[in-house]
């Protein structure tokens, strides 16, 4: 009875809730299943990447070496590994850190013994290794004069590589004698280029073999203190690198760069063999001395990119194409916008914050030379903003001021072109230091690269720093800068010589330059030394725009052309941003025959681009700049950027900027305004409009004469003799010329992958 009632009951139970329960179990069997395999993806071992078949394959234990360097005792989770092939170990690799910060950390002071290895057939690199071997040698001697210090240069040896086993050396790093524990070895190579079969072939492919070997480490020489290539060629036959030249150092170089796990100790020297080789060879010698010293002294390669550490640059660099390469990884989080008046500096800073010192920074100097001690620093130390700042590497000097590598400077020591500025105006960005002694900024502009992390303010009420300690700390800032980079692949010895020799500063990192009270010495210090200037401004501060001294070429961003247009890209501070913007373009006015001035254009799709160009050309018609620079915004994803909207679809793609400065030109012509397009530089979707004053016999003059420059303004502090902006200028290379694209043509274009390849973005 019982089961009979109950079976009906539970067959009317099944029929009615059949299709939820189904339901609910299907359900729940899926989410089990999602996270069992959530899990195993979580996994490493069941990594979808097959495992490497050099690991994979089993050896005998007697085929096995193991040379591993530095007393280093096992983890347990080391211990339980399988047996599987010993390898030929560089180093022992420690949990979280690369190699490079890892011999770094053991570095001491330590004798550096140079290995010299040639290769030649017609004698002529044999008689240039000699010449270094006594080179060295003496700086061995001169270094060691006198000194009973437990760390030094040792004399060189000398290797002809058809002479050497390469077994000798390049399966593992040379150890130190047991009488010197303190030595360490640093590998020179010099090397002509061949395209006939060769010793050099023979010794690439064994270094080739070696990497790949599975039973030997990767890099088996990064017990090598580190590693320098100069190579020969020939010009005449081979005359670019694309077409031969000296590819056979580069190869080296690179297959140096991997066995020694990236330790470069100087960038690869090129040498002539018909022209310039001995001078480029005494170059290098002398950087390679210098560094060998270093080394010696402080056992490491210093910081920089693996090779020498890592260098921290501009954001956009990520953007690069780079390939052999570790990027330092940044923090994807977007930062918030720090804005001074929301910091609270400590203590009781309350009524400081409710009311702000009511200073205006044009009549700051009389005010605050009396209570310099009592004003609070612009980014202190401690703050978040300089946490924020140095994260994003910059240097910050003194409290208000900071310098940081561009992209450009990196890419022009490598060869691969240089800035905009160069097809324009003839700087070469491995010439340029990119600076400002103001940190704050007036504006809070969209696309504004620096993460929001600038400070903001309208008036200047922090300390003041000196002119002096600013220019001392931007410069010491740029050149540790420049070092960190020697290890970079693709670094050129003369280019990175050559840097070592400040010829241009940008001010336009972020912030407003001429916030900083004392900018007219600050420039007048830049000058001295021969640097020239240019100086970006925000068109916010007319009073301080018409006591700027002559700088080498002033600018003013104009990013609208209307005030609502102005408000919403610029987001200004000032109450009265419209008015201040006018006044400074009547400033700029006046001083268009004693300076070059540009007008900057950025433009950005749907906030500033589409029917402005009238709006433009009445600017241009006002302000009567020498040129007018029109660029496509560079998209840095921020959350300033992102909260005003800002996307990828605000990026103009090159025929955007091309039409719109088309437009501009033609609306100038309408009116009778004497501009034409004188320079592009496509790679960074930058088009250059310049005044026909630097239009001599039908030819664009929009470079700059930088010694003349130096001369006219030395005449004019020693004579009073004034000068114009005509009188500096010189006619622009033909490959800049409006049509042809300006890239260098001796520079190797690398081209950026994936999808927004059109739109290359540029600096600043
Ligand atoms: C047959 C031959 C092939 C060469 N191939 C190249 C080459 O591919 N690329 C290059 O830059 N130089 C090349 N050169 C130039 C040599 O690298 C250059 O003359 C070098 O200085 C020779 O050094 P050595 O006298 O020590 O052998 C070649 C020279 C010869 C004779
Ligand atoms: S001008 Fe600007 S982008 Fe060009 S090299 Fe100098 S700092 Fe870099």
């Amino acid at each position: 009875m019982t089961d009979t009632s109950v079976e009906p009951g539970f067959l009317a139970v099944w029929h009615t809730f059949r299709i939820p329960i189904i339901a609910s179990l299907a359900t729940l069997f899926l989410l089990g299943r999602f996270f069992t395999q959530q899990k195993r993806l979580k996994t490493p071992s069941s990594s979808s990447l097959p495992p490497s078949p050099r690991l994979e394959k089993p050896v005998s234990e007697k085929e096995s070496i193991a040379i591993p360097s530095l007393d280093f005792k096992p983890t347990s989770q080391e211990k339980q590994k399988p047996s599987g092939p010993k390898r030929i170990l560089g180093n022992r690799q420690f949990k979280g850190i690369d190699k490079q910060q890892q011999n770094d950390q053991l570095a001491k002071p330590s004798f550096i013994k140079p290995i010299i290895f040639f290769a030649t057939l017609t004698i002529s690199t044999q008689k240039r290794a000699q010449w270094l071997v006594e080179e060295l040698r003496a700086a061995a001697q001169a270094k060691s004069k006198g000194s009973d210090k437990d760390y030094g240069l040792l004399p060189p040896e000398l290797h002809d590589l058809s002479e050497v086993d390469f077994d000798d050396y390049f399966v593992s790093a040379p150890k130190s004698p047991p009488n010197s524990l303190h030595t360490r070895y640093v590998y020179c190579f010099l090397i002509p280029t061949y395209n006939i079969d060769t010793i050099i072939d023979t010794f690439l492919s064994h270094l080739d073999e070696i990497h790949n070997d599975f039973r030997i480490d990767t890099a088996p020489l990064s017990g090598l203190a580190g590693y320098s290539v100069f190579g020969f060629g020939d010009k005449e036959d081979w005359p670019t690198e694309e077409e031969g030249f000296c590819s056979q150092a580069k190869d080296l170089d690179r297959w140096m760069a991997k066995l020694t796990g990236k330790k470069r100790a100087f960038p690869l020297g090129l040498g002539d063999t018909k022209s310039d080789a001995e001078a480029s060879l005494k170059e290098w010698a002398t950087g390679l001395t210098e560094v060998l010293g270093e080394i010696a002294e402080t056992g490491g390669l210093g910081e920089g990119v693996p090779g020498s550490g890592n260098s921290l640059e501009s954001d956009e660099e990520e953007s690069e194409d780079e390939e052999d390469e570790q990027r330092p990884k940044k923090s994807k989080k977007p930062q918030a916008v720090v804005d001074l008046e929301d910091i609270n500096f400590g203590g009781s800073n309350k009524k400081a914050r409710a009311s702000p010192l009511p200073v205006d920074f044009t009549t700051q100097s009389s005010q605050s030379s009396n209570n310099q001690s009592t004003l609070k620093e612009m980014v202190p130390s401690t703050s978040p903003t300089y946490a924020a700042l140095t994260k994003q590497g910059y240097t910050i000097v003194g409290s208000h001021s900071g310098v940081k590598i561009c992209r450009w400077t990196k890419s022009a020591l490598r060869g691969r072109g240089s800035c905009y500025k160069f097809s324009f105006y003839g700087i070469k960005s491995h010439l340029c230091m990119e600076t400002t002694p103001s940190l704050s900024c007036s504006n809070k502009c969209v696309f504004c690269w620096r993460h929001g992390t600038n400070p903001v303010g309208t008036t200047w009420r922090w300390k003041v720093d000196p002119p002096e300690m600013i220019f001392k700390g931007v410069k010491e800032g740029h050149y540790k800068k420049i070092k960190m980079l020697k290890g970079v692949p693709g670094v050129r010895a003369e280019r990175f010589a050559e840097a070592m020799r400040i010829r241009h500063c940008a001010l336009s990192l972020v912030g407003e330059p001429i916030f900083y009270p004392h900018i007219n010495e600050f420039v007048g210090m830049l000058h001295d030394e021969q640097i020239s200037s240019f100086l970006v401004c925000n068109a916010q501060h007319p009073d301080q725009l018409a006591t700027l001294n002559r700088v080498t070429q002033l600018y003013v961003s104009i990013d609208a052309s209307n005030r609502e247009s102005l408000r919403k890209i610029d987001r200004p501070l000032h109450r009265d941003f419209w008015e201040r913007f006018q006044r400074c373009l009547d400033i700029l006015r006046e001083k268009r025959n004693e300076q070059r001035t540009v007008f900057r254009l950025t433009l950005v799709k749907g906030f500033n681009v589409e029917d402005e160009v009238k709006g433009y050309a009445d600017l241009v018609e006002k302000g009567l700049p020498c040129f007018v620079e029109v660029k496509g915004v560079t998209y840095c994803g921020t959350s300033s950027s992102a909260g005003a909207g800002l996307t990828m679809k605000n990026v103009p793609f090159y025929e955007e900027v091309v039409a719109f400065v088309t437009s501009l030109n033609d609306e100038l012509q309408k009116r009778g305004l004497k501009y034409g397009i004188g320079a592009e530089h496509a790679h960074s979707c930058c088009i250059l409009l310049a005044s026909e004053r630097f239009n001599v016999d039908g030819k664009w003059h929009t470079r700059i004469d930088y010694d003349r420059f130096f001369e006219l303004l030395h005449k004019e502090k020693t004579e009073g003799i004034s000068f114009r902006p005509e009188d500096y200028m010189r006619e622009t290379e033909e490959w800049a010329l409006w049509g042809n694209g300006g890239f260098d043509p001796t520079d190797q274009r690398v081209r950026k992958k994936g999808k927004n390849r059109d739109r290359v973005v540029t600096e600043e």
